[in-house]
């Protein structure tokens, strides 16, 4: 995937919690400057709107279980969620309808196949293997019981409202972008159709999933969320229980094999924790017990995972000892 470079800097042993607030802030400060005049990667185009985007917005946000909050760059600059909302989502309608129905109808297995692909669903006889990608995303967004469709929204949207600990909102623009050019998604909704695997309506279901990506958020919004997975499903900001604790277990699980795609196994090789991405550039990181890492910086990489995000999550990772597979280790300057 790519070298970390921790020259300078100790990696840190994995221990039960963060380092303090200082160190905290002067490694977020490092991750920044390291990562920010990197140039590679490409700005998402296929949404039309996102092709908008300024390649040099760059921003962190780590926050403890504690909600003590380390910020830089731009931790604030707004960008759509895109798939980083299938992570919620899923907490949302496991918490709603368990963990056994949420398996069942939707799989917990990584597909090796990019995010939107077709082929992942029949070589699987209609199966979308897993909710981090978009078949699976939009079969589990079906899934979240209400009794009209209007009601399935606000469930939605204010489940994930209240991970944020704010009220989110559809970003207008890149919504009907996105609403013009997602044949795919429209066929991949069918075809789940056709497959007995998506009891409502195709359209109806993927013009929710696509307004479920266009909420707006910040990287100091993607840490709150992901403080509220790290913290048993409590929101760590506003005090309030999102999701019951074994759900923020099985959220976690899910990201560990599939969220970043099917570059899922090389990123926990690399970085050692749950996370998810979305195709406009955030990355949210979860230590589980600890905290979160939001991330935002929109080149990606040919996965759709943002190259700076990744960069810093893996420095950050090593130097604040979050990799889950790393207990007791701590070394000088070493490279791996
Ligand atoms: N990877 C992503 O972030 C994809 C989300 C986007 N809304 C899509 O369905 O294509």
């Amino acid at each position: 995937m790519f070298e970390v470079d921790m020259e300078g800097v100790r990696q840190r042993a994995s221990t039960g919690s963060l380092p303090g607030r200082e160190r905290v802030a002067e490694l977020l400060r490092e991750a920044h400057e390291r990562y920010a005049p990197m140039r590679d990667g490409v700005v998402a185009d296929y949404i039309p709107v996102l092709a908008r985007a300024d390649p040099d917005r760059f921003g962190l946000s780590l926050i403890g279980v504690d909600g003590a909050t380390s910020e830089v760059g731009a931790a604030g600059d707004p960008f759509t969620i895109q798939s980083i909302s299938k992570a919620f989502v899923f907490a949302l309608v496991c918490e709603a309808i368990g963990h056994h129905a949420v398996h069942e109808r939707v799989g917990v297995n990584n597909t090796g196949l990019p995010f939107n692909s077709v082929m992942a669903l029949e070589l699987n006889l209609g199966s979308p293997m897993n909710p981090m990608v978009n078949a699976g995303a939009i079969a589990t967004t079906a899934m979240m019981p209400a009794e009209s469709h209007d009601e399935r929204w606000e469930a939605i949207r204010g489940g994930l409202s209240r991970f944020a600990g704010r009220e989110l909102a559809v970003d207008v623009e890149v919504y009907e972008s996105e609403m013009r050019t997602n044949t795919r998604n429209r066929a991949i909704a069918r075809l789940l159709e056709g497959y007995g695997r998506l009891e409502r309506d195709p359209a109806a279901i993927v013009d929710m999933y696509t307004r479920q990506c266009a909420l707006t958020v910040t990287a100091h919004d993607l840490a709150v969320m992901g403080a509220t997975l790290a913290d048993g499903g409590v929101n760590p900001v506003t005090g309030v229980r999102v999701v019951a604790e074994e759900v923020a277990r099985d959220t976690l699980t899910v990201l560990a094999s599939c969220g970043m795609y099917e570059r899922s196994g090389e990123w926990l090789f690399e970085i050692g924790l749950p996370a998810k991405s979305g195709v406009s550039g955030g990355i949210v990181a979860i230590s589980p017990g600890k905290g979160a890492l939001g991330s935002f910086s929109p080149p990606l990489d040919p996965a759709g995972n943002s190259v700076r995000g990744q960069r810093a999550c893996a420095f950050l990772s090593r130097a604040l000892g979050l990799n889950l597979f790393a207990s007791g280790v701590s070394r000088t300057g070493s490279t791996a």
